[in-house]
Parts: C-alpha cells; sequence; structure tokens
C-alpha cells in the first residue's frame, strides 16, 4: 500500500471526534524537552495514603499527563514472566499467529503492521496481540503451541485491572465521584468488558535502513480509553510525551523505562467523563536514531476502557452523552481502515 501524505492531510477532516481532528496534526517529528518532569508517584500503602495519593495523581494528571506508578504491587517477576511470554508468542512462526487474527470489530488478536495512525498516515512498524477477556474464544495459542500464555496473560491482565482501578478510585473520588464508580464501569464480570491487554513487538531495524528510517514505530496518538499502564523493558527506549494542551509547540519529552516503575497515561475517555479536567497527552514511539540500539522492543499495555454499556457523561455534562462501546467504535475504525 502506498501512502501519500497531501491525502492524509485531506482526508482528515472527514473525522467526526474533534480528538481524531487534532491527531491528524501530529505527524510532524518536532523539538526535544528534557525539562519537564514525569512525577513518580508511590502506592505503597495504598488504603491508608489514599487521599494524599488522590492529591498526587492529580497534580501530575494535570501538569503533564504521564506519570509512573512505583510500589503498586506487581512484583519484578510477574513482568518479567509477562514479557518474557510475549516475546514467546512473537516468535513463534507466522503461519500459527496468522491463525489468531485481529478482529476490527472487536479490537482483539494479532495484527501485523496494520495501524495506521491518523498523525502519519503510515504503518507502525510493530506486531501487536490484544487480549479482551469475552472475546478470546478463538484467539488463544493452544497450549501445545504456548504453554501457559493464556494463564499467565489472564492473571498479569487481572493484576494490571487491580492497579488502574487503584488509580481510577482516586480520581473518581476528585470528580466528585463514588469512589468505586470507575471500578464498577470496569467491570470484568460483565459481558461487554471491553479493557484489554496489549502485548507490542516493534521489529528490529536491519542494519541496511538504520540510516534512512521514515517511518514510526508508533505515529503520535492519544490513547483511546480512560487508563493507560505501559510497563517498559530496560534498555528498549523510544517513548516520548508531548502534553495536550501544549500540542501546537510540537515539543517531545522521552520517558526512558526505569525499572519496573509503570509508566501511565489518561486516554480521551476519560479526558471527556472529566470534563476535559483530566487532558490526555500525545505520546509516539520514535525510531532508534544512529549509534542508538537498533534491536527489537517489547511492552505491554494495559488499557482500561470503560464497559461498552457504560455511559460517558461528565459531572458538569460538558459534552452529550456517549457509550463506551460507540465511543471505541469510532476511534478503532478510524485506525484500522484498510480492513
Ligand atoms: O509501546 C509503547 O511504549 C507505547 C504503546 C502505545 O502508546 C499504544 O499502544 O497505545
Ligand atoms: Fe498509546
Amino acid at each position: 500500500m502506498k501512502f501519500n501524505f497531501q491525502e492524509i492531510c485531506m482526508t482528515a477532516p472527514a473525522y467526526d471526534l474533534t480528538e481524531l481532528q487534532k491527531e491528524s496534526r501530529m505527524g510532524a517529528m518536532g523539538t526535544l524537552d528534557t525539562a519537564r518532569e514525569i512525577r513518580r508517584i508511590d502506592l505503597s500503602n495504598f488504603e491508608a495514603r489514599k487521599a494524599e495519593i488522590a492529591d498526587q495523581l492529580w497534580d501530575a494528571a494535570v501538569d503533564v499527563g504521564f506519570f509512573q506508578l512505583v510500589n503498586h504491587g506487581i512484583r519484578p517477576q510477574e513482568i518479567q514472566a509477562a514479557f518474557a511470554m510475549a516475546e514467546r508468542f512473537f516468535a513463534l512462526p507466522e503461519s500459527v499467529k496468522q491463525q489468531y487474527p485481529h478482529k476490527k470489530a472487536l479490537n482483539v488478536g494479532w495484527e501485523s503492521r496494520a495501524q495506521v495512525r491518523p498523525s502519519t498516515g503510515t504503518p507502525d512498524q510493530k506486531e501487536s496481540y490484544q487480549i479482551t477477556r469475552p472475546h478470546m474464544a478463538d484467539l488463544w495459542p493452544t497450549e501445545a503451541e504456548l504453554p501457559g500464555f493464556q494463564a499467565t496473560m489472564l492473571a498479569f491482565e487481572r493484576k494490571s485491572w487491580g492497579v488502574g482501578m487503584q488509580v481510577l478510585s482516586c480520581f473518581a473520588h476528585k470528580l466528585g465521584f463514588a469512589d468505586d464508580f470507575f471500578t464498577r464501569a470496569h467491570d470484568p464480570e460483565h459481558a461487554d468488558y471491553q479493557s484489554t491487554l496489549r502485548l507490542l513487538h516493534y521489529y528490529a531495524i536491519p542494519p541496511e535502513v538504520q540510516d534512512k528510517l521514515d517511518l514510526w514505530r508508533a505515529g503520535a496518538h492519544t490513547d483511546f480509553d480512560c487508563l493507560t499502564l505501559l510497563y517498559q523493558r530496560q534498555g528498549q527506549g523510544g517513548l516520548e510525551v508531548c502534553p495536550g494542551k501544549e500540542m501546537d509547540a510540537q515539543a517531545w519529552t522521552p520517558i526512558p523505562p526505569d525499572g519496573d516503575a509503570i509508566t501511565c497515561n489518561i486516554g480521551d475517555m476519560l479526558m471527556r467523563w472529566s470534563d476535559d479536567r483530566l487532558p490526555s497527552n500525545f505520546h509516539r514511539v520514535r525510531n532508534p536514531q544512529p549509534g542508538e540500539y537498533m534491536g527489537p522492543r517489547y511492552s505491554l499495555a494495559f488499557f482500561a476502557q470503560a464497559n461498552r454499556s457504560a455511559l460517558i457523561e461528565g459531572p458538569a455534562r460538558k459534552y452529550p452523552a456517549i457509550s463506551a462501546g460507540d465511543y471505541l467504535k469510532q476511534r478503532v475504525a478510524a485506525n484500522f481502515k484498510a480492513y
């Protein structure tokens, strides 16, 4: 498939969500800003310290929108086990992975170079596999193909959900909702649960193209969800952020992997649900530059996406109510147009 930059620009205004119109303007390289502080929030002793943690989360979310969680209760061994399994999954033969293809209607399963970001108009240089509990019937590799994969990933998904709900309970509190408001909206026992664990593998850069890289590992975007929990691997950097309120300046700040800290960002769903008080933020994964590590990059992302039937409506009703199901459908459609 050929991509023509002008064509992309001309089609951009056709997006009906304002989030997408914004995104279509964010494809340029921009400049570097290393002065922004990515705050680290300590979740230890959560129940007793909840009020203090909620204040810290709120301030970090409002200022930069990205923050890192430490002492979050997920053990380093569990994170490493999930990464090891993800690596094994992506190392399966193409013919095996093809049996578990991405389903656009449900946004689950395996894809390779299929996600075209509205910002760049080119396919992300990655493969990914998405797990959404209720829709996995024919999408798990068999135990013979990859022993222990399903159990490891389901356990990791559940742990990530737990941490995500702690953070969201703080935001609920600050927004004047009941503390368990978002936990109920992300109920995993419900058939319309749509939170997703995504395994990501950005391809190693072959030597012959290392000095002429024009594609993005992940083009600039905001996430569709309420909250993203991102796990990165030491030595495999490239993630950069540009706070939404500063998008006109297009200055990007790197967020290097940092031990077992979980990198978090607010997504568009929570921005809308908070009447824009909690801004979602642009981020991207850039290619390594000459002299940097050119090997593969793995990451794991948990997207807390409210259940399909949940109604997104802020306390001040700034936007018309929309179901989380309808909201997500529009965003997925704009990213996977080709099929
Ligand atoms: O892999 C990363 O570091 C970022 C992934 C990401 O932003 C996404 O999948 O939405
Ligand atoms: Fe993202």
